[in-house]
């Protein structure tokens, strides 16, 4: 191979002709010089490469320390990357069970993850060292000025003016809406059956479509239109896509990122015209049905208070500021909420004595009475029917980790302390699945949850929801939507799952899946008789 001179370097030595060094130094500068000068680019682009990879190699054994984790980076700088283009249930539980804390290292990326109950809440409980990590282009999708992306006092302050969205009593108010969405679902599941001749067929997307019908109403009541949220609803899929963990972090036109960004531009500029909404009913003297109207209604509130509650809503939070926080409730909810919802059908279907006992347990709260509409009242009576949306919660918890970014070092343990810009990842489902708490952590057992039991008074291992500054916000909602809408379509519905050997699999998209996408069948059922028409 021909060498080729380097003239590009010349720049190297005028550098030195200004140097004040003395004899000795001037010549080994002038030996280096000319060693570089005598070098071919291709040379020289094996050196600087055979440089990358030490320092890539190096830095990786002094992040890693003692903890678990593959001997050296056997790929170079990229890392496990191709493997997480694709992600493994079964390699992420196998890397949870290698040790307490293990690692990866992603190109420039030294991701930690932690797998015990404890340490999972020592780093939620620790907003000292660490703060949620995003992918790049979540900042661009949610919009840099989005709340989530607050940290420390700002970030606690904000969160607290949101809290008053998501109390029970909040709640309630939104409940009637939900009912709506309901039983509209209901009519539209066993038409899908129908026109499948009762075959069974992907529930997947529907299931998708449902939660978002149901976020949506509950948020926006009826200021959005209902073919506002069917186009969310379909569109919605691609700002999942475009958030998965490895994706490109520059908004290329019609890549993912550029889909998901379109989308989600599209679905504020429709709450921004929600909000607005709200603020004419509210003042006009109209009731709160929707958290939209709960926010407006807090600020009106607010204005004669002086109270610390609402000082919290002595700004006008502007339309805009409400889109975005309604879009990171939606996108906050969207996976996790699909996730238990094809879980707790399939595997309600799969147990038909605990179809049985819901289906006993939703007549017996109404008093056979099935004109009385769900309220708080209703919901809270619903033991039976709470303890298997929590077991399904467990059994299959819909967020398996939650990724965070190391703020400043942090001494995770006695032997190990993260360094500073590396993701560190607590796992919930571990603590989830401790056998030591919940007896044959691999079985589905509702009655686990009966008051007093040792799975109860476990509280800190009911880690679904997170815990410390960042614990999910739409903790009871979730409770109440899932028992609200489990109860009516057991009444309802006759559903058929058909297992498949795909059915028990884990797929990971954002959360978890049944492998097989969920096949089911509805057909509609009298709740009085029990019987199951065509
Ligand atoms: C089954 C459904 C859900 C699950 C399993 C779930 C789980 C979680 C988890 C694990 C976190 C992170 C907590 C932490 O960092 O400590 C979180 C945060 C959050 N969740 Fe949920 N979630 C669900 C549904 C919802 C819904 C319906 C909403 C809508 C209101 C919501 C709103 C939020 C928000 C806004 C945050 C961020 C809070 C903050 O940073 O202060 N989630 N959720």
């Amino acid at each position: 191979m021909a060498d080729i001179n380097i003239d590009p370097i010349a720049h190297l030595q005028n550098a030195t002709n200004f140097s004040t060094f003395g004899g000795n130094n001037a010549s080994i500068i002038e030996w280096g010089v000319n060693t570089v000068k005598s070098l071919s680019y291709f040379k020289i682009f094996v050196t600087l490469l055979c440089i990358l990879l030490a320092y890539d190699q190096i830095s990786y054994q002094l992040k890693k320390g003692s903890i678990v984790g593959p001997k050296w980076k056997w790929y170079p700088i990229i890392g496990p990357f191709l493997e997480s283009l694709d992600p493994k249930f079964e390699e992420y539980k196998a890397k949870w069970y290698s040790g307490e804390l293990s690692c990866v290292s992603i190109f420039h990326k030294f991701v930690i993850i932690a797998s015990t109950r404890d340490l999972a809440r020592k780093i939620l409980q620790a907003p000292k060292y660490v703060k949620p990590c995003v992918v790049d282009v979540a900042v661009k999708i949610l919009r840099p000025c989005n709340w989530v992306f607050l940290d420390g006092k700002a970030h606690t302050d904000y969160r607290r003016s949101l809290n008053g969205l998501f109390t029970k009593q909040a709640l309630a108010q939104y409940l009637p809406s939900l009912e709506t969405v309901i039983d509209k679902y209901i009519d539209r599941f066993v038409e899908v059956s129908k026109k499948n001749k009762y075959e069974p067929q992907v529930y997947f997307h529907e299931m998708r479509e449902i939660l978002c019908a149901l976020s949506l109403r509950a948020f926006c009541g009826d200021y959005i239109t209902e073919d506002q949220v069917r186009k969310i609803a379909d569109d919605y899929y691609l700002v999942t896509a475009a958030l998965e963990l490895v994706n490109f972090p520059i908004i290329i036109p019609f890549t993912k990122t550029w889909y998901g960004k379109k989308t989600a531009d599209a679905a504020m500029k429709i709450f921004e015209q929600c909000a607005q909404m709200a603020k004419d009913h509210i003042a006009s003297g109209g009731e709160s049905v929707c958290v939209m109207d709960a926010w407006v209604k807090l600020m009106h509130e607010a204005k004669n208070r002086d109270d610390e509650e609402s000082r919290l809503y002595h700004r006008e939070f502007t339309n805009k500021e409400i889109s975005e926080a309604i879009f990171t409730f939606l996108f906050a909810s969207q996976d996790a909420s699909s996730s238990l919802c094809c879980w707790i059908f399939q595997i309600v279907a799969d147990r038909p004595d605990i179809l049985q006992k819901i289906r006993e347990e939703q007549m017996a709260v109404r008093n056979n009475d099935l004109s009385k509409p769900i309220d708080l009242d209703l919901i809270d009576k619903m033991t039976y029917t709470n303890m298997v949306i929590k077991e399904t919660l467990r059994y299959r918890p819909p967020v398996l980790m939650v990724p965070y970014v190391v703020k400043n070092k942090f001494p995770v343990t006695s032997n190990y302390t993260a360094p500073k810009g590396s993701m560190l990842i607590p796992t919930l489902y571990p603590a989830l699945h401790d056998p030591e708490v919940y007896e044959n952590p691999d079985e589905f057992i509702p009655e686990r949850w009966v008051e007093g039991s040792a799975a109860n008074a476990a509280k800190k291992n009911w880690l679904v929801f997170g815990c410390g500054p960042h614990v999910c916000l739409g903790q009871t909602y979730v409770m109440i939507t899932f028992a609200a809408l489990m109860g009516k379509f057991a009444l309802y519905t006759d559903f058929e799952h058909k297992v498949t050997p795909l059915s028990e699999k884990i797929k990971v998209f954002a959360t978890i899946f049944p492998k097989d996408d969920l096949l089911m069948t509805f057909r509609r059922r009298d709740p009085l008789t029990g019987k199951v028409s065509e």
